[in-house]
This record gives structure tokens, C-alpha cells and sequence, in this order.
């Protein structure tokens, strides 16, 4: 792998609730290169999406910030910058042009009054500053790349005329507009039907193939990074509890976590099984403790059967348990 696009060190971002600052993510470490598919994975609240946000700038303004660390992003032009240090004004100019973005829902994206033609060139106006009509073909060019049959017609359509498969597939030619060489997509196969998000996922894949942009890839379905990412960072109550390649992390967890997000994935088959012999499929006890009230060690340990007292007395570090796996577990050993 080559220089990373994207690397992240030390972020934490906090929410200011009551008077007081509250970290929804801590300690936070990635690197992305290109051609190269991160996913972050965790439970609701874990802290995957204000990492995304952090990225890109979209935290609440007034109430949600980035109290440390650094987000270096190589440009498309070269220069590295720390996207936690940049103002407004130039991380408006980043979104959309050297930052790609994919939501779980194509409509908070899509404008629901303007064509998606219109809106896959406006930013290759505003961006690369092309003329209009230049920047219209590129649009139509786009919709056949993300796979849209009859993308001249399809140019001239409303986002309610297109179903929520084809609105994601515009929405991913938006995001590509400006060829960004990396791509932040946020649960974007979870609204869609199984066959369709088969169908999204080959498209990012084959899109990647081509442009070699790196992705951070949000989502907590293990299946979708199964089938997706090169290497996996599990969150759990803001920090990295487990990172490594998907292989290796799915094959040997080290984390407690990690390895009670893999039990509750059904096998195929396997639930009906379960079902049959009356048997639940296996869940992991209690839930996602409140950022307001952490505890003082590990947080997960509350929920934890590996958990011994020395787990609570301190904050396990994150230790390199390979070259190229960490884990945030004092036994990652007897995993
Ligand atoms: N606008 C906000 N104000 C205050 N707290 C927030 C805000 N947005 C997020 N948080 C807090 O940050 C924590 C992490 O949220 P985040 O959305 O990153 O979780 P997530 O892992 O992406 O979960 P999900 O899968 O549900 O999206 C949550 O505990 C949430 O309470």
C-alpha cells in the first residue's frame, strides 16, 4: 500500500451536553490507502458516524467539535492538509470534490425539486469549474458508469421518478463527480433490499477497481464487510476496541466484542436451524453503556464473560496483538 489518502491519529470529538463536554469518540487511529476499503463497525452509538462526520465537517455546529487530534487528507492535488484544523469555508470546498459522500438515505442527498442530471453536474460546476453543458454530458457519462440504463433519459428525471436502488446509484455518480480519491459512504446498502444492496456493493466495488479511491465504509452488518472491506475497526462506546484485516479479525478475534459481534451473525441456514431446536441465536448481554457515565476501565467489561476485576481498574491500552491486528483487550491472549 502506498501513502495513505486519509490518516486519522489521537481524534477525539466531543458534544457539549448540560455545560459539559461529552467525547463520542476517543483515541481515535485509521489510515486509508488508495484502492483500499475500510469498514468501521460497531454497535448503535458506538461512534461510527461522528467519526464520519468528523471527516468530513459536518458535525452540529455549536454543540459538536473536534477537541484533538489530526484528519490529514492527501488532496487530489497533493498537498496533505489536517481537515480538523481547516475552517468552513475550506472544508465546503472539500466536500463533494476531494472527499466523496454516500448516505444511508438517497433522499437526504437528493433535491427533490431539481433533475438528477442537474444535480450530478453541479458539483463538476462549482468544483472544477466547467461550463454547463460540458458539465451536463459528464453527468449523463456518470449515470452509465454507476450502471443506469438510458442515462440521457434518466438525466432529465425527478429523484421520484427513480427507485430507491437507482437514487442510491445517482447519489454514488454524485459523490464520484469530481473523482475524489476518497469516498466516505455511510451505511448506504442498509435502507435497500437485500438483491439490491448486492447489486450497490459490486458497483463500489467495481468503481474502486477503476479509480482506485480509498473508502470508509460505515455500517454494522459484518456481512456487508465481509464482502466489502480490506480491514475492519471495531468501535464500541467511542474507541477502537479491535482493528485489523477482515481475515485475520474474523478468523481470530481478540476482542471479547468482536468476537460476540461475529456469534451473532447468523450462518446461513444456521438460524433456522436455531429456530427449529428452539434455541435463540446468541446475543451479547446488556447494552451500550452511557458516554455521560463511562466507566473507569474497560467499557465493555459490564457485558463481558472474559471480564476480570484488573479489567476495571484501568483502561486497557490498544496493543498490537500481530504486525497488523490491535486489540483494546488485557486478554487478548486467552481469546
Ligand atoms: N448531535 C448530537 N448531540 C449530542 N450527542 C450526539 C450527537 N450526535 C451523536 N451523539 C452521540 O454520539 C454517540 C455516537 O453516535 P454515532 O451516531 O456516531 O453512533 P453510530 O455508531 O454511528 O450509531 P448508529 O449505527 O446508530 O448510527 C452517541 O452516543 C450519541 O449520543
Amino acid at each position: 500500500m502506498g501513502a495513505p489518502i486519509l490518516d486519522i491519529a489521537g481524534l477525539r470529538t466531543v458534544f457539549r451536553i448540560g455545560g459539559a463536554d461529552i467525547a463520542a469518540v476517543e483515541d481515535m487511529e485509521l489510515t486509508i490507502a488508495a484502492g483500499e476499503t475500510v469498514a468501521l463497525v460497531g454497535e448503535s452509538g458506538s461512534g461510527k458516524s461522528v467519526t464520519s462526520l468528523s471527516v468530513m465537517g459536518l458535525l452540529p455546529r455549536r454543540v459538536g467539535r473536534i477537541a484533538a487530534g489530526k484528519v490529514m487528507l492527501s488532496r487530489k492535488s497533493g498537498e496533505v492538509i489536517d481537515l480538523a484544523a481547516m475552517s468552513d469555508e475550506t472544508l465546503r470546498q472539500i466536500r463533494g470534490n476531494d472527499i466523496g459522500m454516500v448516505f444511508q438515505e438517497p433522499m437526504t442527498s437528493l433535491n427533490p425539486v431539481y433533475t438528477v442530471g442537474e444535480q450530478i453536474a453541479e458539483p463538476i460546476r462549482i468544483h472544477l469549474g466547467k461550463p454547463h453543458r460540458e458539465a451536463a454530458a459528464d453527468a449523463v457519462r456518470l449515470l452509465a458508469d454507476v450502471g443506469i440504463p438510458d442515462p440521457a433519459r434518466r438525466a432529465q428525471q425527478y429523484p421520484h421518478e427513480l427507485s430507491g436502488g437507482m437514487r442510491q446509484r445517482v447519489t454514488i455518480a454524485m459523490a464520484l463527480a469530481c473523482d475524489p480519491r476518497m469516498l466516505i459512504a455511510d451505511e448506504p446498502t442498509t435502507a435497500l433490499d437485500v438483491t439490491i444492496q448486492a447489486q450497490i456493493l459490486d458497483l463500489l466495488q467495481k468503481l474502486q477497481r477503476e479509480r482506485g479511491m480509498g473508502i470508509l465504509f460505515v455500517t454494522h452488518n459484518l456481512g456487508v464487510v465481509a464482502e466489502i472491506a480490506d480491514r475492519v475497526v471495531v468501535m464500541y462506546a467511542g474507541r477502537i476496541v479491535e482493528s485489523g484485516p477482515v481475515a485475520e479479525v474474523f478468523a481470530h478475534p481478540r476482542h471479547p466484542y468482536t468476537k460476540g459481534l461475529l456469534r451473532s451473525v447468523p450462518r446461513l441456514g444456521q438460524a433456522v436451524e436455531l429456530k427449529r431446536a428452539g434455541t435463540p441465536l446468541p446475543t451479547i448481554r446488556g447494552n451500550v453503556p452511557s458516554l455521560r457515565n463511562l466507566p473507569k476501565g474497560c467499557a465493555f467489561a459490564n457485558r463481558c464473560d472474559y471480564a476480570i476485576a484488573a479489567c476495571s481498574a484501568a483502561m486497557p491500552a490498544l496493543v498490537e496483538t500481530t504486525p497488523t491486528q490491535k486489540s483494546r483487550c488485557i486478554r487478548w491472549q486467552e481469546l
